[in-house]
């Protein structure tokens, strides 16, 4: 049974067409991207699904049924960001964080611990960095145990440490079995750590499923022969079957598209085999970007 199930959802803001007719599933256990650039509805559809926000048409699932109160305490959310008290400690605020929702007040210790604040929990929250403080948020979602997170642009605003502290939880939590939904409009976070995405344009669903499936494309590398081998790279490459969409590019190097499943070690060891020696090798994934590009247009 999906976790949950988005009907045919439309939404107006007066004028404003925000969603038009979305339908997906997600299902139990799956990273769920919800990808798409600002104001594609993203957080209109997390707000809909989380009932803070009225539909004006279609229908919301959760865990098979319409949403109820005992259903909503599964579900741990991070819609914005939450106010914490600056002088109250980490754990003052989880436990307040706790009465107000009035989840079990022993789930504070584990929230702490599975963000990594158990040795800071008693620090105030003003000396938190900002990527503390965004682990202590995700902390407040954890509160009661929830099985499902719904995360709205979790890494908005860090810096690349905070991000990546933020992705790797993420993943540690759906590692430990827990259903996450996450909007966010960079490419690169979905492909990091969802295993489905549904890619929103102006409030439609422009494609939806595994990861692999919507977003792989061919890797295309960018290789620097030796001058004198320039040509005799050009040939080999021809013959690989995996390989394609040769492109010269500036300085005597060339591109090429790599069939999935192959990188540019196989690349590299099938040139070897004939006796070419590169002097550069590197992979670029721009394809990934003209992809996500080319849905969203
Ligand atoms: N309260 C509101 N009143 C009027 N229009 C709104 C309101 N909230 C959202 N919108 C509009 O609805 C559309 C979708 O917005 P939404 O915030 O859901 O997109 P988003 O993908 O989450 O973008 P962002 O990442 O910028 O929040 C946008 O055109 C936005 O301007």
């Amino acid at each position: 049974m999906p976790i949950l199930e988005l009907d045919n959802l439309s939404k107006t803001y007066g004028g404003t067409t925000a969603l038009r007719g979305l339908t997906l599933q997600v299902e139990p256990g799956s990273v769920y991207g919800l990808l798409g650039p600002n104001g594609s509805g993203k957080t209109t559809t997390l707000g809909i699904a989380l009932g803070v926000l009225r539909a004006s048409g279609g229908t919301v699932r959760w865990f098979g049924q319409p949403p109820t109160a005992a259903g909503r305490r599964r579900i741990g959310a991070l819609l914005e960001t939450p106010n914490f008290f600056p002088y109250l400690s980490a754990r003052q605020n989880l436990q307040l964080a706790a009465d107000i929702k009035r989840a079990d007040p022993r789930s504070v210790d584990q929230a702490l611990d599975t963000v990594g604040l158990g040795t800071r929990q008693h620090d105030a929250f003003r000396g938190f960095s900002l990527g503390m403080k965004q682990r202590l948020a995700l902390a407040s979602t954890l509160l009661g145990n929830p099985e499902v997170l719904v995360l709205d642009e979790p890494t908005n605003g860090l810096d690349p440490q905070g991000i990546a502290e933020v992705r790797g939880l993420v993943q540690r939590l759906a590692s430990e079995g827990k259903t996450i939904i996450l909007a966010s409009h960079l490419l690169d976070e979905i492909e990091k750590v969802c295993t489905h995405v549904a890619v929103l344009q102006r409030g439609e669903l422009r494609a939806a499923g595994p990861v692999g499936n919507i977003l792989a494309t061919a890797d295309r590398v960018l290789l620097r022969p030796e001058p004198q081998a320039a040509a005799a790279v050009q040939q080999a490459l021809a013959a690989l079957p995996w390989v394609s969409d040769v492109r010269p590019e500036p300085d005597g190097q060339l591109s090429a598209a790599l069939a999935p499943g192959h990188g540019p070690a196989d690349l590299n060891r099938a040139l070897f085999a004939q006796n070419i020696a590169l002097a550069g090798l590197e992979l670029r994934r721009r394809s990934l970007e003209a992809q996500f590009l080319e849905l969203t247009k």
